[in-house]
């Protein structure tokens, strides 16, 4: 369906129409065949009346005797053309100067026809609805052209044009925000310039594919990293197509992403944590553990494993109920979380009330301290636990296990070492640890010392 905004201009019957002439016979021709029409019609009978009239009336066109007494026809249509508000209004002379010379001379003052007198009525009717629809059709088109102008503008996708070369010739402004530089910056620039790799030896990649006329998908669409000049890396998706003209042009559609990414990260961080205390949850200690276990088999570097178990909880629940619960398994987990000091360590709720603090490149004796440290800190929250046998507050038993793993090792076996001392040390009287060390290496050597 043909859309309002860009229908074909029908002609203007109720168009208003100047005349201008000192005659008053010529004049009154003039407005009767006009009126017959259907057209609305001035009249001034000098130049200076007609600049005037023409600026407060703004017709739709002015028909312009040539000889008048003062300003002439020439003249007038002269300073017509040099009005802003004037200046697009179209002119037809009308004149019984009929020569070659005259005839230039009005086009050259910028009239858009002239019309030799005596006037022959069919002709005078042709020649004006002729400009009277001319002019409707290039104001359809610059109405057109504003409309788009504002889509593009309004456009919250950043659009750019494209030389087969991939360098910019013109973007929008939601294009100059996505890229953070203003169109003068970018006029001229290569798209590749402007972003990060990979994504801009694969923009250049494909431009120069094109370049030499090489098949390949017309469109394109990817997702790229935008160096923006504060500095960050903003994700976008790009999509190219080819425009269709005689110069081979592209249109590049731009889409920041960054809000998807931060909430696609985000969600990616909460399956990775523990709704209720906010550290780790099992499946990312499951991960973190393979690969940190890969790692030491490589390396040959000792990794330790702490088991943390509260004391008596059930007591606690018990008396102070399941909310009041929640708050000293949160309590703990932040103890333990203090105690994650290095980047590769993980402090990890491995389920119910029962911790695991993952330590990679860290000794038997390294590992020790530390589960003596926690166990020491839950002891200095004071937490009463009232019906505790153990203490009349909050403590913890804490089990710790260091391999230096080998391909002999099985990755299970470093928790349940670090399992059965934290049993151990429930079974020692709680509020302990025990440290323990394990794996073939260490059972190997401790072999060999016994012999
Ligand atoms: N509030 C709360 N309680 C939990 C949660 N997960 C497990 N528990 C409770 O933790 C308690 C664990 O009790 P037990 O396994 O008997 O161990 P315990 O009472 O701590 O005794 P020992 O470990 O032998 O010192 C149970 O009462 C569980 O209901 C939780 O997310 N929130």
């Amino acid at each position: 369906m043909n859309h309002p905004a860009f229908a074909t201009p029908a002609p203007q019957r109720q168009a208003a129409i100047l005349i201008v002439d000192d005659a008053p016979a010529s004049l009154g021709l003039l407005q009767d065949i006009l009126r017959n029409q259907g057209y609305r019609t001035f009249v001034a009978t000098s130049g200076e009346r007609a600049l005037d009239l023409a600026q407060r009336l703004q017709p739709d066109l002015i028909l312009l005797d040539v000889m008048l007494p003062g300003l002439d026809g020439l003249e007038t249509c002269s300073r017509l053309k040099t009005l802003p508000r004037t200046a697009d209004i179209p002119v037809i002379f009308v004149s019984a100067c009929s020569d070659t010379d005259d005839i230039v001379a009005g086009f050259d003052r910028g009239a858009a026809d002239y019309i030799a007198k005596p006037l022959r009525l069919p002709e005078v009717c042709a020649r004006v609805r002729a400009q009277l629809q001319m002019r409707a059709a290039s104001r359809s088109n610059t109405q057109q052209v504003e409309r788009l102008r504002m889509i593009v503008d309004g456009m919250d996708e950043g659009l750019m044009l494209l030389g087969q070369d991939g360098r910019i010739q013109y973007a929008n402004p939601a294009s100059q925000r996505c890229l953070g530089t203003d169109a003068r910056d970018l006029a001229g620039r290569g798209l590749a310039e402007l972003l990060a790799e990979p994504s801009a030896q694969e923009i250049e990649s494909w431009f120069d594919t094109r370049d030499t006329g090489a098949p390949g998908q017309a469109r394109s669409a990817r997702e790229v990293l935008v160096r923006h000049p504060d500095g960050s890396l903003r994700p976008m998706d790009l999509s190219l197509s080819p425009m269709a003209s005689s110069e081979q042009l592209w249109v590049a559609l731009l889409h920041d992403i960054s809000h998807h990414k931060q909430s696609e990260n985000a969600l990616q961080r909460a399956a990775l944590a523990d709704p209720l205390t906010g550290i780790a949850n099992r499946r990312h200690f499951d991960a973190c553990l393979e690969r940190e276990w890969q790692r030491a088999i490589r390396v040959a570097k000792p990794i330790s494993l702490l088991v943390l178990d509260v004391d008596h909880f059930k007591l606690y629940n018990d008396l102070f109920g399941h909310a009041a619960g929640d708050q000293c398994l949160q309590a703990v987990a932040s103890t333990l979380q203090s105690h994650a000091l290095r980047a590769t360590d993980l402090a990890a709720r491995y389920g119910g009330e029962e911790f695991v603090l993952l330590l990679p490149d860290t000794s038997h004796g390294g590992a020790a301290k530390l589960a003596e440290s926690i166990r020491h800190e839950v002891e200095r929250l004071r937490v009463p636990n009232p019906r505790s046998t153990t203490s009349g507050f909050v403590t913890v038993s804490v089990g710790a296990a260091t391999f230096v793993p080998s391909q002999f090792d099985d990755i299970r076996s470093l928790f349940l070492a670090a399992d059965r001392a934290m049993y151990d040390a429930k079974a020692a009287g709680r509020n302990s640890t025990k440290a323990v060390e394990g794996g073939f290496a260490w059972e190997a050597m401790q072999q060999a010392l016994a012999r």
